[in-house]
């Protein structure tokens, strides 16, 4: 099984001049720390992908409508190689991204998750942000598009790593960063951060408390939390128990109604605790395509019945909840 080989001298130079310096080393020593987390059998096939990228000389990245855009000069044959070199890292499930002449469409379209919360949350204006789970890092781009100075992404998947490595190639933007940690690894009571995104992750906990404890003590005083999250449509406070799976997915043990959650996320010491959106999830907005082919969420749905899933659950409905520490 091969290896990541984690570069911490490379952290420690992309980190010296912010707020998160003195974290460096921390920070390094926890990805550093989880020894067999780092491997993975698929691991040269992702590395040699994003070996055989062209490299172009006047890369440049922008959003555009929501697509994260790397512009530049690509000939025709460096084009037919990005392609390939992409497809290498397939699939892509969280964007969508242009790559050049590449139109990388995701299984979701991620920007439709932004678009719920951007306008409710406190600016991104020079904030130094994490993001917790947050996949290839697409959101990452959206938190800098928006004016962070730093966004840290940490996500367990070395696929979603070598996915944000291919995109970072070109963008080369010294105010991104994805290490390949879960939030449980995370050095403990950082206080560091002006926002904490947690996107799509308590309901993989079978104990939501130790993670909102975790993403409290990662924020400032004054900091923002920014949690979206599977709930039941349900107006009292209660949550449903999963037992298998849940519109296919393993590892999701039980859904709150939204006003559980919000007393979950007050329980864990936050304050002025408010939904912001509370929306289904569309067959528009998580589907198939060419760059993510397997199953998705129309396969998940019963078919007699599209309000439920094939487990007989609630289709899924999605809450962005803020909060402040
Ligand atoms: N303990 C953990 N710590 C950190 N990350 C984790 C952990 N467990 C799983 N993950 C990671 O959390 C992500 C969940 S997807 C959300 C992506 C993005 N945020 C989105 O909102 O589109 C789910 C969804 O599709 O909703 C995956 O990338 C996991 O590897």
């Amino acid at each position: 099984m091969s290896e990541l080989a984690f570069d911490a001298a490379a952290l420690r130079k992309q980190l010296a001049d912010t707020t998160l310096a003195a974290w460096s080393d921390g920070l390094a020593s926890a990805v550093l720390g989880q020894e067999h987390a780092l491997k993975h059998g698929h691991l040269p096939q992702w590395e040699s992908a994003v070996s055989l990228l062209p490299s172009i000389a006047d890369a440049s990245w922008s959003m555009q409508d929501g697509r994260m855009t790397i512009s530049g000069s690509f000939t025709d044959e460096q084009a037919e190689q990005l392609s390939t070199a992409l497809s290498g890292l397939m699939p892509w499930r969280k964007g969508p991204f242009q790559a050049g002449p590449v139109h990388l469409d995701t299984e979701w379209r991620s920007d439709w998750k932004w678009n719920r919360l951007c306008e409710h949350i406190q600016p991104m204006d020079n904030r130094v942000v994490l993001d917790v789970g947050c996949g290839s890092g697409y959101h990452l781009w959206c938190m800098r598009a928006a004016g962070a100075r730093l966004a840290l992404g940490i996500d367990p998947s070395l696929l979603y790593l070598k996915q944000f490595d291919a995109i970072q190639h070109y963008a080369n933007d010294p105010g991104a960063c994805l290490l390949p940690l879960p939030m449980e690894a995370l050095p403990s009571s950082m206080q560091a951060f002006d926002t904490v995104f947690s996107m799509g992750v308590l309901y993989h906990r079978r104990d939501p408390a130790p993670h909102l404890e975790e993403l409290r003590q990662a924020l400032k005083s004054g900091g923002e939390l920014v949690l979206e999250t599977l709930v039941i449509p349900d107006s009292t406070e209660t949550s449903l128990a999963i037992t298998g799976r849940y519109a296919n997915m393993r590892n999701i043990y039980e859904l709150p109604s939204v006003k559980r959650l919000e007393n979950w996320v007050r329980a864990a010491g936050f304050n002025d605790v408010r939904a912001v959106s509370v929306e289904q999830t569309s067959l528009e907005e998580q589907r198939s395509t060419a760059w993510m082919p397997s199953h998705s969420l129309d396969k998940a749905l019963d078919p007699e019945n599209p309000e439920c899933t094939i487990e007989g659950y609630p289709r899924p409905l999605r809450a962005v909840i803020l909060a402040t520490v």
